[in-house]
């Protein structure tokens, strides 16, 4: 698998350290629109591990791997070239030259992606992919933000900063509810069945063997479930910028 850094800012040569940020936690914490948002703010680059995971789901998917297989998925493993741009103002995501950051937000997708990201060998390639990122941003740019389940704990365990976003299951079925759009002649979103299947993926995140979702020892815990996204910005600046202070 190749690490391209794509839409990166250049870091002039009399700047000061980069800054290496993991943000993890659950879906519909506000990983994403948070850390895209810091990183656009403060001029770092920006990586959602998320997607490669359901990029390479979306390529076993169409290349006719069965993804309930570990052993087909783990063989197939190493096969996709996965790029990742890292632009927070416009991230890319492709496969094998392809664009996958449409496919990848597919129900289908979101089903599997959890068995497929629970093989060991999926997550040794997808990791070596974003500890090439990472440490391509710190030499090269302000720094970057990295957002996922396991970057804390196992991918950045020595990243400058990290962050574990929560909120109630209530709170985070009703944000990803609000990202729905319902199809004519439904009766609309069902929050109940969004809920379960958000509680589904934290479990199977939660429990499987290799780097499960987990908040590392370090890390600053952020309830977000009374946060306004804005608030959930400003206190992530406020403690990137007070790390950046005492380093
Ligand atoms: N604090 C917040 N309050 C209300 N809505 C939020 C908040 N944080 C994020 N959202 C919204 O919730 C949805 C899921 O957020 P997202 O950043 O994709 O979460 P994650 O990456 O953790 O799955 C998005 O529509 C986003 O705009
Ligand atoms: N660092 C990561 C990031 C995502 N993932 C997997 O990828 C899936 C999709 O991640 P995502 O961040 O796009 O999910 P959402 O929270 O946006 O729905 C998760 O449910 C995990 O199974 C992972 O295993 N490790």
């Amino acid at each position: 698998m190749a690490a391209t850094l794509q839409g990166a800012t250049p870091v002039p040569p009399d700047a000061p350290a980069s800054v290496v940020v993991a943000i993890d936690g659950p879906s519909g914490t506000g990983k994403s629109s948070t850390s895209k948002a810091v990183a656009a703010k403060l001029g770092l680059s920006y990586l959602d591990t998320g997607a490669q995971y359901r990029a390479i789901t979306w390529w076993m998917l169409t290349n006719g791997v069965d993804v309930d297989d570990a052993g087909a998925v783990a063989a197939a493993s190493g096969k996709p070239v996965i790029v990742s741009g890292t632009d927070p103002s416009a991230p890319t995501i492709t496969a094998d030259g392809a664009d996958a950051s449409g496919p990848i937000r597919t129900p289908e997708v979101t089903a599997a992606v959890s068995a497929v990201s629970a093989v060991p060998e999926v997550r040794a390639a997808i990791t070596a992919l974003q500890r090439d990122i990472a440490a391509e941003a710190a030499r090269t740019t302000a720094g970057i933000v990295v957002e996922g389940r396991d970057i804390g704990t196992t991918v950045l365990p020595d990243a400058d900063l990290k962050i574990f976003l929560t909120a109630s299951p209530e709170a985070r079925a009703a944000r990803r509810g609000g990202e729905l759009k319902a199809r004519p002649g439904d009766a609309g979103v069902d929050l109940e069945a969004t809920r379960e299947a958000l509680l589904r993926r934290d479990a199977a995140d939660s429990s499987r063997k290799t780097s499960p979702l987990a908040k590392a020892g370090d890390a600053v815990e952020v309830d977000t479930t009374d946060l306004t996204l804005e608030q959930v910005i400003e206190c992530v600046v406020t403690l990137i910028e007070d790390k950046r202070r005492t380093a």
